[in-house]
């Protein structure tokens, strides 16, 4: 595309920009509460919504609370809800068994949800560090994060998430061959339908500080995710990345962290054109909310001008904490 402009005074870009009517008609990117995933924190207990101090108005929510909080995205035409569990430090062990539990807080909340607020989709997260004693991902073997026998925990935490009925199956932990694993474990268990939308493009990234306070998962780890997430310093990676989910039978793939991360939710976007998702991570949420509580930025302006970026860079949508609050805006 080659953008014709009339020499001045002829044309006077100016014009379109006179009236909030005229700028209104020729914007280009629009977001809805259709855009918008929100990550919401789940814990045990009753009537319980716990502050998490990084994450200045983010809780997490006992179930009774997390189903309030789906029937409300669902009457904010939010179209999916992401699930995380803060698990008690007591059930996490080196076999990470509480992850694939019928009965684990996740699976409990999934059920509530659907027969509370059956049209609103649930994602869930898969991935050991919940429930795992040195806070990572994977199994660990020796220092070593192993792949294969990962898979195989991985593969059995989906097919309880599923027969809990969840929409959308979320891995985040990037470890190689999984969602070809996943993906044929769900058909082989009648769950056809259940998409995936995967974490493809990860980065090994400091914006996670805070969610990890949130899952209490930082005071567990032990070193850093470089030998599995992504190095920031990557792009064409990105895309074999997106490439290879994709083929695996990934419906739609995820990049993350996002604002400092969107040449690469531009290029996946361009490059294969399948359904694209960034994550507005807990650190950026915290960056804006902290700058907004010293009154240094107008919180709402930037939480709005940094959802739209998504979608200009060509995000189908957001996975972002401020997901209600942008969505009230937005219905206002
Ligand atoms: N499987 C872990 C997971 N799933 C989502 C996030 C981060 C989300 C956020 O920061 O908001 C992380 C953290 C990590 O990889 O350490």
């Amino acid at each position: 595309m080659k953008p014709t402009v009339a020499p001045f005074p002829a044309a006077r870009p100016r014009r379109l920009r006179s009236a909030p009517a005229l700028r209104k008609l020729v914007r280009e990117t629009t977001l809805t509460s259709d855009d918008l995933i929100w990550p919401v924190f789940v814990r045990d207990g009753d009537a319980i919504e716990e502050p998490i101090p990084s994450m200045p108005g983010v809780t997490r929510r006992s179930i009774d609370k997390v189903v309030d909080a789906a029937i409300e995205a669902q009457a904010l035409g939010i179209p999916a809800i992401c699930l995380f569990p803060y698990t008690d430090p007591a059930l996490k062990t080196e076999d990470c068994a509480e992850a694939w539990s019928p009965d684990n807080l996740v699976n409990r909340a999934i059920r509530a949800i659907k027969s509370a607020a059956p049209d609103i989709a649930v994602m869930t997260d898969v991935a050991l560090d919940p429930y795992n004693i040195n806070g990572h991902d994977g199994y660990v073997v020796d220092g070593e994060i192993v792949n294969d026998e990962t898979v195989e925990a991985l593969v059995k935490m989906t097919v309880a998430q599923a027969d809990a009925g969840a929409d959308i199956i979320g891995p985040s932990d990037m470890m190689d061959g999984r969602i070809g694993a996943m993906r044929r474990a769900l058909e082989a268990a009648g769950h056809r339908n259940v998409t995936i939308l995967s974490y493809a493009a990860k980065y090994a990234s400091a914006y996670y500080g805070p969610f990890r306070d949130a899952v209490g998962a930082s005071g567990a780890l032990k070193g850093d995710k470089k030998t599995y997430q992504m190095d920031p310093g990557n792009t064409d990676e990105a895309l074999r990345m997106i490439e290879r989910d994709l083929t695996e039978g990934a419906d739609m793939v995820m990049i993350k962290p996002g604002l400092a991360y969107l040449d690469i939710c531009q290029r996946v976007k361009s490059t294969f054109g399948a359904p694209t998702f960034a994550y507005q991570v807990s650190g950026e949420y915290a960056m804006i909310e902290a700058a907004a509580q010293n009154g240094w930025i107008d919180g709402e302006r930037i939480m709005m001008e940094s959802l739209m970026a998504f979608k200009r860079a060509g995000c189908d949508g957001v996975l972002t904490y401020y997901a209600p609050a942008a969505a009230r805006l937005l219905n206002g």
